[in-house]
């Protein structure tokens, strides 16, 4: 029988879903991790917190095969050490995603109207009332560097106060940050426009005192710096420094070097000062033991290692596979005018076929993105439910002599008629490529950037008609194909460009073609 340590606080929401799937637990909060591991050698899996799993931890229980995090920053994890033990580390992404964005809500709004200190001087009898003027959160700039799950959310919650969000985040796409409606701006310009600057990155190295000295003299008087992503993001001496020689900014922090009782080095210089809060919520902690029972079971009978971040990708699949199944949703739902989804079919040809429940959340994402993302596949598939979409994974027909590849056909819907839209692709020499839209096959187009679609009647001309509007605008054509359609007398133009094109310059070209329908893609 497995045995499983949970050495913290967790909802026995995992205790018990583990137990019933037939392994051993212990969930003990009040023991070190290292007197359990000593006590317990047979141990094959962890779910943790904030406690550390070091290489002691590690060396000390020879039967380990996974560790989880009920949360998601890992950096209490040597991930490294882990990996060259074979032991798989997991985070239960997104678990407590709403839980951090509530905190950084009720952070601001605690800020703004000086609610802690009103509270303590008017238990005290005084009445400060012109001493606690406050501020409003409404139409503020607020800058969230790090657009990941909880950046995402907090985007979300803020909506109602009218803010100008703007983002900073390496890894997301230009226009998925305008989609959920941040403007996309450089880590500079944000401090020196925002009147709230929040973090969401992870901790480690790639972010150790990713807020310095330059980032904090360009924040504007009566900004404010709210950390709730993890101790060491924010170079606090600096901090410290900028205020005493006179720069008034708020600095509000949840994060310490250390979870436990005792002096706090960001004592001094913050104005806002919680322990570790973010994620304690009654429905994180129940979400995130829920999750990370769900995905040991998974791990070990059906071999998922989907959430794992110490490896490449579930063992065997290509990522790329995974960023084809995206650029494909993506592109069907353009293609289809962004009307409302209603139904996906999808077929996984080759080796591809056995992964298929790993390609929901890509497809999710492209379908829909607002929607969550790094969803296991469970939750991937309930979230399209949620939104009202049939998902369907279909068996690949043993006649069809495809190689990998994924095709989808979208059904949206408009006015209350049915229309499909259907994709296929490959990946190529490491690239995902779409092969086919609808009935324009041969395409093979790298869509990774920025891509525009014209579909027209088939005549010599249009793709001159074409280049000479993009090149008037300063535009170049880094790729081009033109499939015709022989049967309807159609041809469709995909251009990738070098930069995006307007919809004003979109809509002109199409005028000028007579084009059926046109759309660019940008990912
Ligand atoms: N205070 C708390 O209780 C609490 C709770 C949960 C998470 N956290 C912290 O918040 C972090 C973010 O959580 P999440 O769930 O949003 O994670 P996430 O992985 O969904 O998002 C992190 C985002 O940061 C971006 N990013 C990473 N490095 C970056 C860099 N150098 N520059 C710009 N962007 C970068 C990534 O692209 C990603 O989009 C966690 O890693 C953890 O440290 C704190
Ligand atoms: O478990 C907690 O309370 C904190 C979790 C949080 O820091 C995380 O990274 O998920």
């Amino acid at each position: 029988m497995n045995k499983v340590l949970i050495p913290t606080k967790l909802s026995d929401v995992a205790a018990n879903t583990l137990k019933t799937a037939g392994y051993e637990v212990i969930q003990d909060a009040d023991t070190p991790l290292d007197v359990q591991a000593a006590s317990h050698p047979d141990t094959v899996a962890l779910i943790v917190r904030s406690e550390k799993v070091t290489p002691e931890i590690m060396d000390s229980l020879p039967s380990l095969k996974l560790v989880i995090r009920a949360g998601a920053g890992y950096d209490n994890i040597d991930i490294v050490y882990a990996r060259k033990k074979n032991v798989d580390v997991m985070n239960t992404p997104g678990a407590n995603s709403n839980a951090v964005a509530e905190e950084v809500m009720a952070m601001i709004l605690a800020y703004y109207r000086h609610l802690v200190q009103a509270d303590t001087t008017t238990r005290a009898g005084l009445w400060e009332k012109k001493k606690y003027m406050g501020s409003e959160l409404t139409k503020k700039t607020v800058g969230i560097i790090g657009l990941g799950n909880i950046g995402r959310n907090l985007v979300k919650r803020l909506q109602g106060f009218e803010p100008t969000l703007l983002g900073y985040d390496h890894f997301l796409a230009r226009q998925r940050a305008l989609n959920i409606g941040v403007t996309p701006t450089s880590i500079e310009d944000i401090f020196s426009q925002c009147d709230i600057i929040t973090l969401h990155v992870p901790g480690g190295p790639s972010t150790h005192h990713m807020v310095n000295a330059e980032l904090i003299s360009r924040m504007k008087d009566g900004a404010v710096l709210i950390n709730c992503s993890r101790y060491g993001v924010v170079d606090e001496e600096a901090l410290a420094a900028a205020k005493a020689a006179g720069k008034t900014i708020g600095y509000l922090t949840d994060v310490h070097p250390k979870d436990a009782a005792g002096e706090k080095p960001s004592a001094a210089v913050a104005d806002l000062l919680l322990p570790h809060l973010g994620a304690n919520t009654r429905e994180a902690n129940t979400k995130a033991a829920k999750r990370a029972a769900e995905q040991m079971v998974a791990y070990f009978s059906d071999g998922d290692t989907s959430c794992v971040v110490n490896g490449e990708s579930p063992n065997g699949l290509n990522p790329a596979h995974l960023q084809l199944a995206f650029l494909l949703a993506a592109l069907a739902r353009k293609a289809g005018g962004n009307k409302p989804i209603r139904r996906v079919e999808c077929t996984f040809y080759g080796n591809l076929r056995v992964f298929r429940k790993w390609f929901t959340a890509p497809i999710l994402e492209g379908l829909l993105p607002h929607a969550e993302k790094g969803l296991m596949p469970p939750a991937a598939e309930e979230s399209l439910r949620e939104h009202g979409i049939v998902f369907k994974a279909r068996e690949p027909k043993d006649d069809k002599p495809y190689e990998d590849s994924i095709t989808l056909d979208v059904v949206m819907e408009d006015e209350g008629e049915y229309f499909n839209t259907s994709v296929r692709g490959v990946v190529t020499e490491g690239i995902p490529m779409v092969s086919r839209l609808n009935n324009f096959n041969g395409l093979y187009a790298d869509l990774r950037g920025t891509t525009i679609f014209l579909h027209y009647k088939d005549r010599p001309g249009i793709i001159a008609t074409i280049g000479s509007a993009l090149y008037s605008n300063g535009i170049n054509i880094d790729n081009i194909a033109a499939p015709a359609d022989h049967s309807t007398q159609e041809a469709l133009a995909v251009l990738k460009t070098n930069k995006p094109v307007s919809d004003e310059l979109l809509n002109k070209i199409a005028g000028e073609i007579d084009a059926i329908t046109a759309f660019s893609l940008d990912v």
